[in-house]
């Protein structure tokens, strides 16, 4: 997903920090967010419709007891009419059954709706997320986003598959009775609307702190998250250092933090229920006394009076189940902020429309490049360099020089701060992901693998030869002068690969990467310590292939041991900001001994 820009706009900004960003239920009002999350509704208009239907019939249904029994109290009761009592009470029978009816199928059709608004709120989360570029993984810790796309779209789920409903009929209720209330009798009816009214406003002014204390909650729910994953993650440093007692107190603590959130947010989730049942009390007593002053003073009958009692009961019952559904309505938004703050995040690094070109004919260009992690100081200052294509290049430096950030600008897995990266004399920044990840083959320091086999892992991003049976793709590999890293593996391409490759060593996981970054034939191919887990027979053997390579392919090598850069047509030294053309391997080594004293 790309957007357009010109070549004079603004540099994009790197922040992508999910956390750092002030809170969002502050910046968003509850409209603009209910808008935006309609959205997601948008396919189911026609259930909705339904829904809504039997929302209005059952509402409408339940509305019409009271008057049947206000009714059948003045004119059958009060003359003793008997018969006729029993056949208001088949009526009212009647009316209750149709009211259940009309309630069971309410709850079917918004069980659905919600159902499918969560599969398509974890679909569209899940989306953006394989959108956004790099930067934005380094700053956010996977499990709190985990937990943002099972935990907080669950939350907005609940409200619509379980209380959204709940919440409109009971709106429609409210409504309906006091309209009955106020035509009855507009005296007696205004003074027991009077607390609804104080309600409405204390309401108002509760809710974007109830929302506020939800949202912290859930934070610190995502914080949990991303704590239980760091040590899942980490388990073996965890039983080789004997340290289970420091994550267990780094669990502690933020178990903790969620405990204190959660009480927080379940007293203000609280606040609204004993408020709003203070309030039917109060309407109910003004009811009692000034109705039976209306009754003594014979301006209201009994039945009236009984019928007005059950139309106020019609009136506060809703009220008060909606102090609870609105705390849920509150939980809703807070989550639905959280999921809302990834869906409005920039995707992907933007595309120029226009750019200025490069006369050098180089296949990789730096000009004036500098750049900078966010918060970080500046990693690269005004670095600018050529590479030809064809041609081998070594990139040596101390640790943490700047080898890897350079290699990642190549790739344009970052942008530059400031200065332009070209790509065959283009901007790389006018070169659609596709295009550009065809061109160039990266293959990481930490290689990683999908559960499957390693044919899935060695196609993955070649669309290429996915529909090849496993002949055509070894007789292919054959070509590429790969076969005796395939045949290292005793299953060939049907070697299973578990979760994360875990259950391959580091340097097989390498041949893969390997292999999968070569089948592709890129015009530019970075090794970023890509041999460092490889026998040195092996690593000859890669060395061999690389060199089997096309003669149009341009090799960027980073490696700390210097044996394998010996036949680099250029080296360059990346050190404290600077990348520069190191001449021969000695100068190379001996920049780098100098560079060992120095520190
Ligand atoms: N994602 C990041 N966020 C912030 N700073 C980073 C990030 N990645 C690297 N750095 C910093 O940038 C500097 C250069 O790191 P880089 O990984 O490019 O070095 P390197 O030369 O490849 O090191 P090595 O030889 O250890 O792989 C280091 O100071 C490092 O701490």
């Amino acid at each position: 997903m790309y957007r357009s820009i010109n070549h004079n706009a603004a540099p994009i900004t790197m922040n992508y920090n999910l956390n750092s960003t002030a809170d969002p239920a502050q910046k968003t009002s509850t409209f603009s967010a209910l808008k935006k999350l309609f959205r997601f509704l948008a396919a189911e208009q026609k259930t909705l419709m339904l829904a809504f239907f039997t929302i209005i019939v059952s509402s409408g249904l339940n509305l019409t007891g009271p008057i049947i029994i206000g009714y059948t109290i003045d004119h059958f009761i009060q003359n003793h009419q008997y018969s006729n009592v029993l056949l208001f009470c088949g009526l009212l029978l009647l009316v209750y059954t149709a009211a259940f009816v009309a309630n069971y199928l309410q709850a079917r059709l918004m069980g659905g709706i919600g159902q499918r608004m969560l599969f398509n709120l974890r679909n569209a989360v899940f989306a953006k997320l394989q959108e956004l570029p790099v930067a934005f993984f380094n700053q956010n810790k996977t499990g709190d986003l985990i937990s943002r796309i099972n935990n907080d779209t669950d939350k907005v789920n609940q409200f619509f598959s379980q209380y959204l409903l709940q919440f409109v009929s009971n709106i429609f209720l409210m409504t309906g009775s006091g309209i009955f209330l106020l035509s009855i009798h507009p005296r007696l009816g205004g003074a027991a609307l009077v607390p609804a009214a104080s309600l409405l406003i204390f309401t108002r002014l509760i809710s974007p702190w109830v929302r506020r204390k939800n949202a912290a909650n859930m934070k610190s729910t995502g914080s949990m998250s991303a704590e239980i994953q760091e040590s899942l993650n980490n388990f073996k440093v965890i039983i080789a250092f004997n340290r289970r007692d420091y994550f267990r107190k780094r669990f502690d603590e933020v178990n903790k933090q969620n405990y204190g959130t959660a009480i927080g947010a379940g007293m203000a989730n609280n606040v609204f229920m004993p408020v709003f049942g203070l309030c039917a009390q109060l309407a109910q007593l003004t009811v009692l006394t000034y109705g039976i002053y209306l009754v003594s003073t014979g301006q209201f009958t009994i039945g009236m009076l009984i019928s007005f009692f059950a139309y106020v009961t019609s009136f506060y019952n809703p009220i008060r189940q909606l102090s609870v559904l609105w705390a849920n309505f509150q939980v809703a938004l807070a989550g639905w902020d959280r999921i809302s703050q990834i869906l409005t995040l920039q995707s992907d690094l933007p595309l120029l429309a226009t750019a200025a070109e490069s006369n050098n004919t180089a296949v990789m260009e730096f000009r004036n490049v500098q750049f900078r992690y966010p918060d970080s100081p500046p990693v690269l200052h005004n670095v600018s360099f050529t590479m030809e294509q064809g041609k081998t290049y070594a990139l040596v430096g101390p640790t943490g020089g700047g080898k890897t950030t350079t290699a990642s600008l190549i790739a344009r897995l970052y942008d530059p701060t400031e200065g332009q990266v070209f790509l065959n004399g283009k901007d790389i920044r006018t070169y659609e992901a596709a295009t550009r990840s065809s061109k160039i083959g990266f293959i990481l320091q930490e290689p990683f693998l999908f559960s499957g086999t390693l044919r899935d892992n060695i196609l993955f991003g070649n669309a290429e030869y996915v529909g090849m049976t496993n002949e055509q793709l070894s007789e292919v590999i054959k070509e590429a002068h790969l076969e005796s890293l395939l045949a290292r593996f005793e299953q060939g391409l049907d070697t299973k690969i578990l979760t994360s490759g875990d259950a391959v060593s580091l340097g097989q996981k390498q041949l893969i990467a390997f292999i999968r970054a070569v089948l592709r034939k890129p015009e530019l191919l970075i090794l970023d310590e890509a041999t460092a887990n490889i026998d040195t027979i092996t690593e000859q053997l890669l060395e061999k292939i690389l060199q089997q390579l096309p003669d149009t392919t341009t090799r960027v090598i980073i490696a700390h041991r210097l044996n394998t850069i010996e036949n680099a047509d250029e080296i360059f030294f990346v050190n404290a900001g600077e990348v520069i053309r190191a001449g021969s391997l000695e100068h190379a080594v001996n920049m780098l001994l100098h560079e060992k004293r120095a520190s």
